[in-house]
């Protein structure tokens, strides 16, 4: 069993470079343990003969939410596979602490459900955010209320029961972004939630500009395959406590095998995100002068996300793509494409979505690690009208003609 690493401590400042920390956060004592690779620990109970030890290894959790000395009697507490991911990642985003789950929805709903059980219902939120983000604050399911505003009107949309200013920056789907630290100053005392799943620490790091609290669907960047999900929060300690004691009660808990992927990705996350991020740079150039593109977005702050706006149909550049991946989520190693109002914010009622800027035309890319020429060359084809693939002679021979 891994309880070395349930020793770690959890508020180490970062002091080395973030490619450093990538790879060492989380792994610091594998050597003296004789490892090299992080073990996985699979267990969901923990034996102890001394009932009267556990007895109070549960109360002082209850009562403070600190991470358990020693194995963690049960899964749901903690667990040390998982305990290297969060502590790399707090490394990463400069924070005490992170708390793991089993998505990034339920790492929003343990950040809700802490605010609302100390009697702050109240959300400020700046769309757009990710669709189910978006739903998760405005179908009350949670019980909580949200005021949308926009960044300018977040000092006065804030009242006594608000316990939380959400934003994501850049924003799914449409990349805006927002000045966090002028957002920062408008919370006053309400701690800033920013989701920093597209920017990822690479290129922001939202407390460094005054955020309290760091969301990421961890399933995106930060496992960077496509075969992990999971969310994770970087905040202070003290509410790292508070949501601890959320998922201890609620279960969303992020799987041992998961952490290790999660752990794994990210030693690769700064490598991947420079490199894709110079693809989508590249083709968000290339795209803003082609003729069949009505508008491109791609945010300052940079990364390997790349929206657009055709003037023809969006469905059918989805149909045709052959090279890229039709499929929503992001992050991974191969480049995705989907169309927002059809999936990642179908969810959100469509006035709504409109006003956010999600129009049916709009079309999200996902940059990953190919050769950005291939990619051109697929972007090329499927934008094409008629198809490319059925113009003999204008398809690539190496793309596949059918599936
Ligand atoms: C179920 S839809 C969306 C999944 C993911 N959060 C995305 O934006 O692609």
């Amino acid at each position: 069993m891994d309880t070395e690493a349930s020793m770690l401590p959890s508020t180490t400042p970062r002091s080395r470079a973030l490619a450093t920390e990538a790879v060492h956060a989380g792994r610091d004592d594998l050597a003296a343990l004789g490892l090299h690779a992080p073990p996985i620990d699979l267990s969901t109970t923990y034996p102890s003969y001394d009932s009267r030890g556990e007895a109070e290894r549960i109360d002082a959790f209850a009562t403070t939410g600190a991470r358990p000395d020693g194995p963690p009697v049960y899964a749901r507490l903690d667990n040390p596979t998982t305990a290297r991911f969060e502590t790399a990642l707090a490394r990463l985003e400069g924070t005490a602490s992170a708390v793991s789950f089993a998505s990034g929805m339920a790492a929003l709903t343990a950040v809700l459900l802490a605010r609302a059980s100390m009697g702050l219902r109240h959300v400020v939120a700046v769309r757009p955010l990710y669709g189910c983000s978006d739903h998760l604050l405005g179908a009350g399911l949670l019980g909580t209320e949200v005021t949308w505003t926009d960044p300018a009107g977040i000092a006065g949309a804030i009242r006594p029961d608000t316990g939380l200013v959400m934003v994501e920056t850049p924003a799914n789907p449409t990349l805006a972004e927002v000045d966090i630290r002028a957002v920062a100053y408008s919370c006053g005392s309400v701690p800033l939630l920013v989701d920093n799943t597209f920017a990822t620490p690479v290129l922001q790091r939202p407390v460094e500009h005054g955020a309290r609290v760091v969301l990421h669907s961890a399933t995106k960047y930060l496992g960077g395959h496509g075969d992990v999900m999971g969310g994770v929060v970087a905040c202070d300690e003290e509410f790292a406590a508070r949501l601890r004691q959320v998922r201890f009660a609620t279960g969303g808990v992020l799987h041992p095998m998961a952490g290790y992927l999660l752990l794994r990705g990210l030693s690769t996350l700064p490598v991947r995100v420079r490199a894709a991020s110079t693809s989508a740079a590249e083709l968000s150039r290339r795209l803003a002068a082609d003729p069949r593109i009505a508008r491109v977005h791609y945010p300052k702050v940079g990364g390997a996300m790349v929206s657009f706006e055709v003037y023809g149909d969006p469905h059918r550049v989805i149909s045709a793509v052959r090279l890229i991946t039709p499929a929503v989520s992001l992050g991974s190693v191969d480049t995705l494409i989907q169309h927002p109002a059809s999936i990642s914010h179908r969810i959100v009622a469509e006035g709504d979505r409109q006003a956010a800027g999600v129009g049916d035309r709009l079309l999200r890319m996902s940059v990953g690690l190919e050769d950005v020429e291939d990619l051109w060359a697929d972007l090329c084809q499927a934008l094409s009208d008629p198809p490319a693939r059925t113009a003999a002679g204008t398809v690539p021979e190496w793309l596949p003609t059918g599936r």
